[in-house]
C-alpha cells in the first residue's frame, strides 16, 4: 500500500495513506474543529498556503457538491485527516472527497493520528509542514522546511484577489461595496441576497470606490497577515480613507484591517480557531460562531483609534467584533456567512442596511 508522510519543521513525522491527487504539498499546519462543512474549508481563500488538518475523524461522509463551493478552487495546500470516507451518502448526488481532491490537484493524507498531531500545534504553535511520498527526502525536506518563509509573508490576498472591479446588480434599494481580500462565495450570497454589490480588488483606492457611488463597504476575509506591507499600503490605506466617508462592515481580516487602519495593531495567535464552533460573547449573549483565523486584533492597542471591542471569545477572551465610538463601523472576527456553520450571526448582515439607512450605528 502507498505510504505518504506529513513531516513538521520541528522533524515530526507522522505517516498515513496518500489521497486525493498525488503531490508533495508545503504549507503552515493548522487545524479545524468542524464536524462538518470541509468542502467549504478547503475552498476558502483564507486558507491559502495552509495545510488543513481536520479534528473530526470521519471526513467526506457525504461528499462534495458544486453548491459548497466558496471559490472557484481548493486553496489549501493538503488535507489531513484520520479516516476519509470512501462511500459517501450520495444524497448530495456529487463526487467523493477524494475525487474532489484529485480534480482540484491538492493532496491528502489519511491514517494520522489527528488527536496527538491536534495536541503539538495547541501546545507549540502553528508549524511550517510538507506532505511526501519521497521517505527518502525527509531529513532534507525538514532543513528545507526550518529554512522556509512562512506562507504567510507572501501577499496572499494579492493572489485570491479578483482582479478587476464586478457588479453584481439584484435590483435592490441599496448598493454596497465589497472590497475582496479574498472574499468566500457566502459574504457574496448573503450581501447579494439584500443589496446591490460592487466587489473591488483589494488594493483600490478609496476615492475610485466613493466614486462608484456605493452607499457602504464590506471589508472581506481574506489569506495571510493583515499587517503585510501590501495590506498596510493598499488594503489599510483605503480604508482608513474611507472610514470618515462611508459605513464600513468588516469581516475577519477586514476587521483586522479596519484596526489596523484606524492606528490599532494585530498579532499572530498560537493556534488560532478554526471551525464551526467558536463561543463569542457579544452584548450578555453568547453566539455559535464560524471562524478561521491565525491572526487577531490586539485589544490593548484600541486605545484612540476610536474603536472599541465588544466582542470577545469566550474560550480565549481575544476580540471577536468591534465598533466604532462615532462613526458607523462595526466588525466581526468570526464569519457571519457561516458557510460552514450556524446562522446565530446571521442578522449582522441585515444590520449592515440598517446602519447605511440610519448613518449611525
Ligand atoms: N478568514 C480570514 O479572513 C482570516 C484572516 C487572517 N488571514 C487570519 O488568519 O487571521
Amino acid at each position: 500500500m502507498a505510504r505518504s508522510y506529513l513531516v513538521l519543521e520541528d522533524g515530526t513525522v507522522y505517516e498515513g495513506e496518500p489521497f486525493g491527487y498525488r503531490s508533495d504539498a508545503f504549507g503552515e499546519v493548522v487545524f479545524a474543529t468542524g464536524m462538518c462543512g470541509y468542502q467549504e474549508s478547503l475552498t476558502d481563500p483564507s486558507y491559502q498556503g495552509q495545510i488543513l488538518v481536520m479534528t473530526f475523524p470521519l471526513i467526506g461522509n457525504y461528499g462534495t457538491t458544486d453548491d459548497f463551493y466558496q471559490s472557484d478552487k481548493v486553496h489549501a495546500r493538503a488535507v489531513v485527516v484520520r479516516e476519509y470516507c470512501k462511500e459517501p451518502s450520495d444524497m448530495y448526488a456529487g463526487k467523493t472527497i477524494d475525487e474532489f481532491l484529485r480534480d482540484n490537484k491538492v493532496p491528502g493524507i489519511s491514517g494520522i493520528d489527528t488527536r496527538d498531531l491536534v495536541i503539538k500545534i495547541r501546545n507549540g504553535g502553528t508549524l511550517k509542514g510538507a506532505v511526501t511520498e519521497d521517505r527518502e527526502s525527509i531529513p532534507d525536506l525538514v532543513e528545507k522546511l526550518k529554512a522556509a518563509p512562512a506562507p504567510s509573508e507572501g501577499n496572499l490576498v494579492g493572489e485570491v484577489s479578483c482582479k478587476t472591479v464586478q457588479r453584481f446588480d439584484e435590483n435592490k434599494e441599496i448598493t454596497v461595496g465589497l472590497l475582496d481580500c479574498g472574499e468566500k462565495g457566502g459574504i457574496l450570497r448573503d450581501l447579494r441576497s439584500r443589496y446591490n454589490v460592487i466587489m473591488f480588488p483589494y488594493d483600490t483606492p478609496a476615492d475610485v470606490i466613493i466614486e462608484s457611488k456605493v452607499q457602504g463597504v464590506l471589508l472581506s476575509n481574506g489569506p495571510g497577515d493583515p499587517s503585510h506591507p501590501m495590506i498596510l499600503k493598499h488594503t489599510a490605506r483605503t480604508v482608513a480613507d474611507l472610514s470618515s466617508q462611508l459605513p464600513l462592515f468588516g469581516i475577519c481580516f477586514g476587521n483586522q484591517v479596519t484596526a489596523l487602519a484606524l492606528g490599532g495593531k494585530t498579532y499572530k495567535m498560537k493556534f488560532g480557531h478554526r471551525g464551526c464552533n467558536q463561543p463569542v460573547m457579544y452584548e450578555g449573549r453568547v453566539y455559535i460562531t464560524s471562524q478561521n483565523h491565525g491572526f487577531a486584533v490586539d485589544d490593548g492597542s484600541l486605545e484612540g483609534t476610536g474603536l472599541v471591542a465588544d466582542q470577545f471569545n469566550v474560550n480565549d477572551r481575544t476580540v471577536e467584533g468591534m465598533r466604532h465610538k462615532d462613526l458607523p463601523i462595526f466588525t466581526s472576527q468570526y464569519h457571519p456567512e457561516a458557510s460552514p456553520g450556524p446562522w446565530d450571526t446571521s442578522f449582522l448582515f441585515d444590520r449592515f442596511g440598517k446602519v447605511i439607512k440610519e448613518g449611525h450605528l
